[in-house]
């Protein structure tokens, strides 16, 4: 085996599989061992390098995992929660370490994901980046700090081809206040409001989308008391900050034993 891990990126020709390749082949810790794509996409068979509108790199595309996990010690996985629970199972056989960035997961994939978490490394966050891991700790920290009748919400803003929401993030930030508070946030849960709502439920914790443009990834957490309000805010301007995320999961990840982790524990925040 080559002296520096192997790296697979599943989803190569989405926004951040297009990020993260360009990660891994400028990084001097990894090298690209292989780049997955859904079967059928007019890339596959053809190298990554010429896809992306450069020079070969002598990765051809495939759309097979078996055969890219066979030659890799990590799996980078922005693609759709089909696909991750499928690459779950798969690395985990491989003992590959499974960095998983892919949102929407619902319980039912939550459940399959654990399972492989038994066999192997998954690092799994909503959000990669330094950032919104620093701001899940802070929101936690202000609503442990405040009475529960300073009134939690997060709005967020994603770009108009984003397919799920609340966001990852948001969830990760609705999660941390939640916990701050005491509460469970699936009890306290508020998101959509449309028509005669009737007046905020006292304690709830609301969620607002917006989907527009190209916006990257915005999140802010509004703590809104009487006479005053506290915002705590990250704006992503460059998806360079979630591949880095990745990448360096898939490395933390290599010494570890199995297990379910986050980025809380690579970052050791
Ligand atoms: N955790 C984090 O830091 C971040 C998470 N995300 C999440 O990552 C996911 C992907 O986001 P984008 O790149 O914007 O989406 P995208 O739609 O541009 O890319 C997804 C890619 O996965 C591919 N794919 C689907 N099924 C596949 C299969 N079976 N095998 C191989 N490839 C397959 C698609 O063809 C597409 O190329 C979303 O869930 C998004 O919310 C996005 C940015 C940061
Ligand atoms: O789909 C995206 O683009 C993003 N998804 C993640 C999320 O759901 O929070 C992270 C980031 O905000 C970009």
């Amino acid at each position: 085996m080559d002296a520096l891990p192997g790296i697979v990126i599943a989803g190569a020709s989405g926004r951040m599989g297009r990020m993260l390749i360009g990660t891994v082949l400028a990084s001097d810790k990894a090298r690209l061992a292989a780049a997955i794509q859904r079967p059928g996409h007019d890339w596959i068979g053809r190298d990554i390098g010429e896809c992306l509108g450069g020079a070969p790199v002598g990765v051809k595309v495939t759309d097979d995992p078996l055969e890219a996990f066979a030659k890799a010690r990590a799996v980078i996985d922005f693609t759709t929660p089909a696909a991750t629970v499928e690459f779950a199972a798969l690395a985990a056989q491989a003992r590959l370490v499974h960095v998983i960035g892919t949102t929407g997961l619902e319980p039912e994939h939550l459940a399959k994901i654990d399972a492989a978490a038994r066999h192997a490394v998954i690092v799994r966050a909503g959000n990669m980046s330094l950032g919104v891991n620093l701001l899940v700790t802070l929101t936690r920290k202000v609503a442990a700090a405040l009475d529960a009748d300073w009134d939690i919400e997060v709005i967020e803003a994603h770009h108009n081809k984003k397919v799920d929401a609340p966001s990852g993030t948001a969830l990760m930030l609705g999660h941390a206040a939640a916990e701050g508070r005491g509460v469970d946030l699936d009890t306290m849960r508020d998101s959509g409001r449309d028509g005669i709502t009737g007046a905020r439920r006292p304690g709830a914790i609301g969620f607002s989308a917006i989907r527009g443009g190209d916006i990257v990834g915005e999140h802010d957490v509004l703590f809104a008391g009487t006479g005053e309000r506290i915002v705590l805010r990250h704006i992503a301007t460059d998806r360079a900050i979630f591949a880095r995320g990745a990448l360096k999961a898939a490395l933390w990840g290599q010494d570890k034993g199995p297990g379910a982790y986050d980025m809380m524990d690579v970052l050791g925040l």
